[in-house]
């Protein structure tokens, strides 16, 4: 993944660095970081690597945390751990430690706090757990009724999925698959199922791919085989997919005869029972996310179902919020082009690709005041073939055509630094702005022109000039006041381009 998404920020050594534990949560990412303190003490618990200063939320929801008041292990719904994750502030004290040996429980408080350490617009998390002094009392904490305890998974398991649905909100494309591959480790985790994950279809619903995964620790994977995989080669999945948006199935020995072909598979996999719902938006199959049980046959209830279901709309939400974005990108990026197109077209000569009249004004207006901030001269040339009207008349108007194209190269091999245009003024006469030059620059550029033109030796025998086509030009130079215009400028350099051609022609004259 690329540097700036892995970036730590820029604090986090001196965080790195402390004596207590610290987590801290960017609210736009999904990782949770946390310093060697807090690594240390969440050691045992954690599945990160080593080296690796990120635990996952479902590291986050293994942590033996106690209540410190009743010595109760806290479950996912008051998990302050992950309240505090979701941007609650508080401040408790908690016991962090070994479920086996309470003695060996270490008294925490727990202080959160919602800060903007990073200048986004979104405030981050900031944790930090102090060592308090002594244990707290333990108070052997009574079971709770089933019916309670039914209805705190619930409530755990929606709080759950609202947490994993805000990360899934503000989503960025890079960071999509590690979102997906939490909710699917949270979901894995908290349904007590073995594999859990993403099949994507194509849009022509022929084949799928398995994109994201979890599996639980010891549960093989069988990931990079699943790509690809060809409607023919699992039909009776791909029907009922298509037809019920489920597929449930509590005992895999028990699929009926037409789906041999997906048993065969399910053993494969050593899977006994699985459960998919479909992910769709606007009616769109998108694909699918599952479940598999291998370690033991679970009959799946309807509450299995509904909750699978609502991780399948939340991912089908979020996949198709990333398509619509995408799209939306390329039709910008579509835009654009069409539009810098556009505006290269309003700009540009269509006979001599150089610019225009249009971008000839705009462009000498704006130097016009740059040299004058600068108290820089501004060099202008206006030009005009001699004797045009005879050769169009003599060789032809498509000659004519590209002999005015062949002078623009000329005019344009001309302009090398920042500022400087050739441009075609109207007809068969042209001007070039030329920012910076004096005088005696701008008399070298038209020279130049002259010479360049001679060797080109367009042959115009009927000029009572010279046997080829020759140019007269007219030039200026002078540092621009605040209120001069190019109008002014124009009228100058136009006197002198008259002066020229009354001189004889195929000469260049200075503006008086
Ligand atoms: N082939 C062609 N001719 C053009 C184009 N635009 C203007 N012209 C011609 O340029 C000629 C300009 O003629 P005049 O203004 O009489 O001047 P001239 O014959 O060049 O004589 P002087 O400028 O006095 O030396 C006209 O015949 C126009 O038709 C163009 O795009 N293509």
């Amino acid at each position: 993944m690329a540097d700036t998404v892995n970036a730590l920020p820029h604090f986090w050594p001196v965080l790195q660095a402390l004596p207590t534990p610290v987590l801290y949560k960017e609210h736009s990412r999904s990782r949770i970081l946390a310093n060697a303190a807090a690594l240390a003490l969440f050691n045992s618990e954690s599945n990160s690597s080593p080296g690796d200063s990120s635990l996952s939320l479902a590291d986050i929801q293994q942590l033996p945390l106690y209540n410190a008041d009743n010595a109760k292990r806290y479950d996912l719904l008051h998990n302050p751990l992950l309240m505090a994750l979701s941007g609650s502030e508080m401040q408790l004290s908690l016991l962090v430690g070994d479920s086996a040996a309470p003695d060996s429980r270490r008294c925490y408080q727990l202080h959160s706090k919602l800060v903007a350490l990073s200048f986004t617009l979104h405030s981050s998390v900031l944790i930090s757990l102090l060592p308090a002094a002594g244990h707290a009392q333990v108070i052997s904490g009574q079971l709770p009724a089933t019916d309670i305890a039914e209805l705190e998974e619930a409530l755990a398991f929606d709080k759950l999925i609202s947490l994993i649905s805000t990360e899934l909100i503000n989503v960025q494309d890079q960071q999509l698959d590690q979102h997906i591959h939490d909710a699917l480790a949270a979901v894995g985790e908290f349904c007590h199922s073995d594999r859990s994950y993403v099949f994507q279809f194509t849009p022509d619903y022929t084949e799928m791919s398995n994109t994201h995964e979890w599996v639980r620790q010891g549960i093989s994977s069988h990931q990079a085989q699943l790509q690809h995989i060809p409607k023919a080669a699992l039909p009776y999945f791909f029907s009922k997919m298509a037809q019920d948006y489920v597929f449930a199935v509590s005992d895999v020995s028990k699929l009926p005869a037409e789906a041999a072909a997906e048993q065969q598979e399910f053993v494969a996999e050593d899977i006994q029972s699985v459960l998919c719902c479909a992910m769709r938006s606007d009616e769109e199959l998108l694909g699918f996310v599952g479940c598999d049980m291998v370690s033991r046959r679970r009959d799946w209830t309807s509450t299995d179902l509904r909750r699978m279901k609502l991780v399948g709309d939340m991912l089908a939400k979020t996949l198709q919020n990333v398509r619509y974005r995408q799209s939306l990108q390329q039709m910008q990026q579509q835009l654009l082009a069409a539009n810098n197109e556009l505006t290269q077209l309003a700009n540009q000569d269509g006979l001599t690709g150089i610019a225009n009249r249009r971008q000839f004004d705009h462009c000498l207006n704006n130097e016009l005041k740059r040299c004058s901030r600068n108290g820089l001269p501004l060099g202008l040339i206006l030009l005009d073939i001699d004797r045009f009207k005879s050769y169009n008349d003599h060789y032809g108007h498509q000659a004519g055509d590209a002999a005015l194209k062949q002078l623009a190269t000329v005019l344009q091999q001309q302009v090398k630094r920042q500022g400087e245009l050739a441009a075609r003024y109207g007809g068969e006469e042209f001007a070039i702005i030329l920012p910076g030059s004096n005088l005696s620059a701008c008399q070298q550029v038209a020279n130049n022109i002259r010479q360049q033109l001679a060797q080109l030796n367009i042959s115009h025998q009927h000029s009572d000039i010279k046997s080829y086509l020759t140019v007269s030009l007219g030039y200026c130079s002078s540092i621009p006041s605040i209120q001069d215009d190019g109008l002014q400028l124009l009228k100058r350099v136009d006197a002198a381009l008259y002066q020229a051609k009354k001189s004889g022609r195929d000469q260049a004259c200075p503006a008086q």
